[in-house]
């Protein structure tokens, strides 16, 4: 089953192509768009809610046609924005109740679901209060409130995490996979932090200067790669017995680099398995030198080096993006830990 398909889809404006022939395939679950700012993830989001037309190729949500169908589309479909865009001078309930009756709830149900809607995404006594005294989590609380009240088959979510600490972002990550889970509703997301959707998605969409870049499970983004990484012991014979297994394994053709980058660099080696007997090979050899063999594992992937890869294959136009969003992944303390390790 497909949620959204999109087939050669252009929005050109006159400085900039926003998006550049797009297609791409969404099923059901929760989908992260990637990208870094600029390349083009809301426009595709207003797109694919009719409110925006494309200037080339075409797009179905749900089945439906965004270019003829975007008042069906949006009664189906919740819409988070990136920007703060809520009234400073009502509460959270106020407001969500007045957005759940513009979906066309009768007043009776709006007031129900506003309610249960603002417990499930975390807002409590609080929701009395004026908006415009919330903390930037409370807001990004409230934006996802209103676009669930109308419980949508498919909700579009741009940049839910901005803005938030990561305490708030882990809170919100969890809030989005829980959309899921407890209400079977899909989901797609958009950030430019790649860490964080690796952690949350079942699928991930990358795009870079409009174009697509990959799209694919995370599972086969983090898939485990033939690189193998290899500690080992020293001994009195050998006292840099890292730098005499390098030695041995180049002596039987093995090339190995070394993990710098990685925790415990130094000590690390790693080599690109050409097939079972690489392991072999190794056993062998960390033997037949005396040397304990600390551990010997396949290194796995992560999202941010599809943005590498993707470059060497994109060219030069998207390199630069590119850099940009990898380059922010690494400013996130958090996401730096969980990198390359
Ligand atoms: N209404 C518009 N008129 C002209 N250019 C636009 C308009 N909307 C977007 N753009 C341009 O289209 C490109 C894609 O913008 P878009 O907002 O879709 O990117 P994004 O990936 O969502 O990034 P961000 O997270 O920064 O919003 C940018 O170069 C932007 O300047």
């Amino acid at each position: 089953m497909t949620v959204i398909v999109t087939e050669s889809l252009s929005k050109r404006f006159p400085r900039v192509t926003a998006l550049d022939r797009l297609s791409v395939d969404v099923g059901p679950g929760v989908t992260g768009l990637v990208g870094a700012n600029g390349a083009g993830k809301s426009t595709l989001i207003k797109i694919l809610l009719g409110l925006s037309p494309a200037s080339e190729g075409r797009a179905e949500v749900l089945g439906l046609d965004v270019a003829t169908e975007g008042a069906a589309i949006r009664e189906r479909v919740g819409y988070m924005p990136e920007h703060d865009c809520l009234p400073p001078d009502v509460s959270a309930t106020e407001f969500v109740v007045h957005m759940a009756r513009m979906s066309g709830l009768p007043a009776t149900a709006a007031r129900e679901r506003t309610a249960d809607t603002l417990r499930h995404v975390g807002l409590y006594e609080e929701r009395y209060r004026p908006i415009g005294g919330y903390s930037t989590g409370m807001k990004q609380r409230v934006k996802l409130a209103q676009a669930l009240v109308h419980d949508p088959q498919l909700v579009f979510l741009d940049e839910p995490t901005n803005g938030l600490d990561p305490v708030g972002r882990d809170e919100m990550l969890g809030l989005i996979r829980r959309i899921h889970t407890d209400f079977g509703i899909s989901v797609l997301v958009t950030s430019h932090l790649l860490g964080e959707l690796e952690r949350t998605c079942d699928h991930v969409v990358v795009v870079d200067g409009g174009k697509l870049l990959r799209s694919s499970s995370t599972r086969e983004f983090t898939q485990t790669t033939t690189t193998l990484a290899i500690e080992v012991t020293d001994s009195d014979e050998h006292p840099d017995g890292t730098r005499a297994v390098r030695e041995a394994l180049a002596a039987r053709g093995l090339d190995t680099h070394d993990g710098s980058g990685l925790p415990g660099a130094g000590r690390i080696l790693l080599l690109t398995a050409e097939g079972e007997e690489t392991y072999d090979v190794v056993r062998d050899v960390v033997a037949d030198l005396g040397l304990g063999l600390v551990r010997m594992e396949q290194r796995r992937h992560h999202i941010s080096e599809v943005f590498h890869d993707g470059a060497d294959h994109a060219n030069a136009p998207a390199a630069g993006h590119a850099q940009h969003a990898a380059a922010d992944h690494a400013h996130h303390p958090k996401e730096a830990a969980g990198h390359g390790g």
